[in-house]
């Protein structure tokens, strides 16, 4: 049974509300009396009098007093009221100043003071205590467009959201420390070095534990916050064995201390701790040393199925720390009183699985992208590439966590249903930028806030993985071997360097868990370490709770990470930046430039093809037309040489005149010699009119005809052939000299088509 605990933090956060409760109620005459000394002057008021010492120091911080509603006589009852009280006091004030020949420093303090009556004016308190609604819808609606244009947000100007309400938190109003940070002496804090925080908590029984009627081998004195983990009961097998010997193991009853230890096993008892209690004692300090510039990280450890993601996530309905911190990070940053602060929040979210870093705020993909890990001497390493993205408000941050979380590598095992397979790295960086009018100094903190799910160790025989499971758990194990070995040596200050000078001895980049978080673990950052246990495993237990118990030693060196800057240096920084961006610029649109020429060549060039292969068409088609008159003329030629021939060959050889002899009429020609035929006789007649012809009558004009041609008619006819012969070989020798021609022109353009013509120009030329 825990014993009970005595600070606890919901008790505390019960107290506070109680406290502002009861100042909320009270009237104004109460509020006034509340400020007033026993002879009825206004009392001292402690933050003025921190004012005055800031001043005096020369601070950034304004030198007028702050206007408490319950130190003027009366109380106004509306905004307007007060508004005039507080314009005729500026300008009562500035005609004073005037007065003494101050101009400068009255028109500055004017600007406070109207700035003080606008923040006034903006504050939620200030609107509760005048029963009065207050403006916040008027305003988120205009900063939301703001904001959303700049990704900056300027906390007066924004409402707190109403979804980041539905989460309970203590938080008290950083701003204001994160304010009097900046204001202290315009420097941050002395850097403290700081041991790592550890914490352990240890969660309730699973179904799986009950079922076997596990024992609970776990207890915590809130007191003294020490957890004591008690050897288990002997084993049946066991019995007549010293309890100390059970299993061959020596098992005995181990006791830690440490900063915290949450009681989360039974929900009944009074003790228990809530995810809340959990953000209260750890998220909330955190967050405060963000506000304050400094880099811090949180890390869930423990075996696997020992509530790791559930502390860190947790689920809808109990969100845990990252959720939280969420949620307060812009619940501060909207209800931060000062308008001379920005903020600027940005988001990136990774995992580590298999040794490979894989961004989980962009899509999954087959195969998986991995990253490379780089190392910047001011940054340490980092992820090259990771997708950073900002976050505007508390619904985008969840949004961009939610994403992350639907990447995440996770599967079912026989320990947990839902196992991390990875380790999951959050990092939120949080800028603040604070420009002070009156000295115009610029001051930036950047703060990293790193919340780290790890993979929880596993034993091969507990979670029975076989392939990508077993392969995967080597993985974890191989990771938080090292750690472990990082952590020990970083315990151990003699170990941090060697026996020669410099050598580091912290084998950070034995994996790339301990190499990406080396600057949270022995470097720049304000660290803790939640150790998450099981109620019922001894020997993982022990284990987890001896790593956290050296993580106890480990010192960090966390120091403010702010940028002072005049407004000399900041207009030289603006000149060097103008300038980059125009020398950007002008290369950018000289490449235009470039890119535009490039493209009018490869139009022109494109043209010029087009027109390339237009003309090789052509040249084709008049190939083929050429082609065709050339098969034609040949064959016109050769049925001409073959007639030349003949004739050229009867003129040589003429065949000799053969003598006709008159052909004997035969009977029938005789008697119708006699009686030539009369055309009356044959009514039809030819069809043309002329008279008929017997065979015997053409043949004997044939003969006759033949008679009448002499050699001379058949010189005549050969020359005549001849004559014609010429022209045609004319006509041809002009058809060879015009495709000539062509050959010659179109030579350059199309090599093949030359050949092709030089083939048949030889051809022709041949023939
Ligand atoms: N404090 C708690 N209260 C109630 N339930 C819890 C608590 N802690 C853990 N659980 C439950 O225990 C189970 C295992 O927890 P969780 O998944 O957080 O383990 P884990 O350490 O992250 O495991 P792994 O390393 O395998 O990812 C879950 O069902 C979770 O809801």
């Amino acid at each position: 049974m825990p014993l009970p605990k005595p600070q606890d933090a919901a008790a505390r956060a019960k107290a506070n509300a109680t406290q502002k409760a009861s100042h909320s109620e009270m009237g104004p005459a109460q509020l006034l009396s509340e400020h007033m000394d026993a002879a009825g002057n206004p009392e001292p008021d402690p933050s003025w009098d921190k004012a005055q010492k800031a001043s005096s120091n020369n601070t950034p911080f304004p030198l007028i007093p702050p206007l408490h509603i319950s130190t003027f006589p009366y109380v106004p009852n509306s905004i307007t009221q007060f508004h005039s009280l507080l314009h005729t006091l500026s300008l009562i004030y500035c005609m004073f100043l005037s007065l003494l020949d101050r101009r400068r420093d009255a028109v500055t303090t004017c600007v406070q003071l109207l700035r003080y009556s606008r923040d006034m004016a903006l504050d939620p308190r200030f609107y509760h205590q005048l029963g009065h609604p207050g403006p916040g819808s008027i305003s988120s609606a205009a900063s939301s467009d703001l904001s959303t244009a700049t990704g900056i947000t300027s906390p007066s100007i924004i409402s707190t959201s109403a979804s980041a309400a539905t989460l309970r938190s203590t938080a008290s109003s950083p701003s204001f420390r994160a304010r009097e940070g900046f204001a202290r002496d315009g420097m941050a804090s002395p850097s403290p070095g700081g041991n790592v925080r550890v914490v352990v908590r240890v969660r309730k029984f699973l179904p799986r534990e009950i079922e076997r009627k596990a024992q609970c081998l776990i207890s915590m004195d809130p007191h003294t916050q020490m957890t004591s983990l008690q050897a288990p009961k002997p084993k049946p097998g066991d019995v007549g064995k010293p309890k100390s010997q059970a299993r061959g193991k020596v098992l005995e009853d181990k006791s830690f201390t440490f900063d915290n230890s949450f009681w989360s096993h039974d929900e009944e008892d009074e003790h228990y701790a809530h995810q809340e209690d959990v953000y209260n004692s750890l998220g909330e300090e955190f967050l405060d040393h963000n506000f304050e510039g400094y880099h811090t990280c949180i890390f869930a450890y423990g075996q696997t199925g020992s509530g790791k993601s559930y502390t860190m996530m947790g689920t809808p309905e109990r969100p845990g720390l990252i959720p939280r911190t969420c949620e307060d990070l812009f619940q501060r940053i909207e209800s931060s009183p000062s308008p001379d602060i920005s903020y600027n929040v940005r988001v990136s979210y990774f995992e580590v699985y298999n040794e490979h870093v894989r961004d989980l705020l962009v899509p999954r993909t087959d195969p998986p992208h991995y990253l490379r890990i780089r190392e910047s001497p001011s940054e340490g390493p980092y992820v090259k590439d990771l997708t950073e993205v900002t976050a505007r408000n508390y619904a985008e941050l969840m949004k961009f966590m939610r994403k992350g979380d639907v990447s995440r590598t996770t599967a079912s095992t026989k320990m947990n249903d839902t196992s991390s397979r990875s380790h999951a790295v959050f990092t939120i960086t949080l800028k603040q930028i604070h420009h002070d009018l009156s000295t115009d100094e610029t001051t930036e903190r950047t703060a990293r806030i790193r919340l780290v799910d790890l993979a929880g160790s596993e034993r091969a025989k507990s979670t029975e993985a076989t392939g990508a499971r077993l392969r995967e758990g080597a993985n974890i194990n191989k990771s938080l071997t090292t750690l472990g070995r990082v952590i020990a040596a970083l315990a151990d200050p003699k170990k941090i360097r060697g026996p020669r000078k410099g050598k580091e001895l912290v084998p950070y980049r034995d994996s790339i868990l301990t190499w990406l978080l080396k600057d949270s673990l022995g470097g720049n950052s304000k660290t803790a370490m939640i150790a998450c246990i099981a109620p019922a495993d001894y020997e993982e237990t022990l284990s987890t709770l001896r790593y956290a118990d050296q993580a106890k030693n480990i010192r960090t060196r966390a120091r403010v990470n702010q940028d002072q800057m005049s407004a000399a240096e900041r207009d030289q920084q603006i000149a060097e930046m103008t300038e980059t961006i125009r020398t950007l610029q002008l290369s950018v649109s000289q490449a235009a430039l470039s890119q535009r020429a490039n493209e009018a060549s490869d139009e022109r060039l494109e043209q010029y093809q087009q027109k390339v292969e237009k003309m090789q068409r052509l040249m084709e088609e008049n190939n083929m037309v050429s082609e065709c008159k050339i098969r034609q003329l040949q064959t016109e030629n050769e049925a001409l040489r073959m007639h030349l021939k003949l004739a050229v060959e009867s003129l040589k050889n003429p065949i000799p005149a053969v003598t006709l002899e008159p052909r004997k009429p035969s009977f029938t020609s005789v008697t119708d010699d006699d009686q030539p035929p009369s055309h009356d006789d044959d009514p039809e007649g030819s069809p043309d009119g002329s008279p008929h012809v017997t065979d015997d009558e053409s043949d004997i004009e044939l003969w006759e005809d033949d008679e009448t041609v002499t050699d001379e008619d058949h010189e005549h006819e050969a020359h005549r052939m001849q004559n014609h012969m010429h022209d045609l070989l004319g006509d041809l020798s002009v058809f060879k000299r015009k495709l000539a021609t062509d050959h010659e022109r179109f030579r350059p353009i199309e090599e093949p088509q030359t050949r092709k013509r030089r083939a048949l120009a030889t051809i022709t030329s041949n023939r």
